[in-house]
């Protein structure tokens, strides 16, 4: 049976009194994998910080396992089992990579699990635990970002264009991680993203963004699937 972990209806969010988002319904239930796209400037970010509580609903409704959170804040709805992986860099980046992950998981989980889950997802995290957070790249942050996300027990998570400057192995091997652990976990992930294949290989359906609102929807298996993407992302 589906078990919708996260649900929007009708959201509407933005920036002081200015909507950017507009009327935005969507699910996601357990094990599934939801990507937001469009092109520059249509409200993705705003989307994914309005559901984390760092920007005011101005209407609509988020909520979680069939709990409202839309008034939450983004401890709360941390705690609640929520992650953000957002494109700017938000570790520590004078603490090293082990610092980060321990400051994460305050005793709710022990290091030798967080250990597994770097072993597991991004191994070269364990020759750099020593290393500061602010020497990696802004793609290796994202990926300690999310071991640190995984090894603190989220639930869902939201993840703000983890393909960007990438090169293409290393985006195939995220597909693969992203998906192994949603298939572990039971995960419910809602990325958003520009990149075309990414977005086809990783996600199981899509939603296109433009100008704050959904202009469409699919199954990523679709045979169209790659045409409308393409279409949405080039206008
Ligand atoms: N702090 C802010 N204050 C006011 N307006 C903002 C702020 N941040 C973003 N905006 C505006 O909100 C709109 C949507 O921005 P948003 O960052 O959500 O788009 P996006 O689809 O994520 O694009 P990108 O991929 O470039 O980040 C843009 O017009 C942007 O200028």
């Amino acid at each position: 049976m589906t078990e919708t972990v996260l649900a929007l209806k009708g959201l509407t969010t933005g920036y002081g009194q200015a909507p950017v988002v507009r009327d935005v319904d969507l699910t996601i239930d357990r094990g599934e994998i939801l990507a937001v796209v469009g092109k520059n400037g249509m409200g993705k970010t705003t989307l994914l910080k309005s559901i984390m509580g760092y920007l005011p609903k101005f209407s609509g409704t988020v909520s979680l396992s069939g709990q409202s959170v839309s008034d939450g804040k983004p401890h709360q709805i941390a705690r609640l089992g929520v992650a953000y992986i957002p494109q700017e860099k938000a570790l520590f980046q004078d603490l090293t990579v082990e610092e980060n992950i321990r400051l994460a998981l305050r005793g709710s989980a022990d290091w030798s699990e967080a250990r597994d889950t770097i072993s597991r997802c991004f191994p070269f995290l364990l020759d750099r635990l020593r290393q500061k957070a602010g020497t990696l790249s802004g793609g290796e942050q994202k990926m300690l970002l999310m071991t640190r996300s995984l090894a603190v027990g989220a639930k869902v998570l939201l993840i703000d264009e983890i393909s960007e400057g990438l090169q293409p192995s290393v985006i195939s091997n995220l597909v693969k991680i992203i998906q192994a652990e949603r298939d572990r976990l039971g995960l419910a992930v809602l990325l958003v993203e520009q990149n075309l294949s990414f977005t086809c290989a990783v996600s199981d359906k899509y939603v296109l963004l433009d100008k704050g609102e959904i202009s469409g929807s699919g199954n990523t298996q679709d045979p169209d699937t790659h045409a409308k993407i393409l279409a949405h992302i080039s206008l």
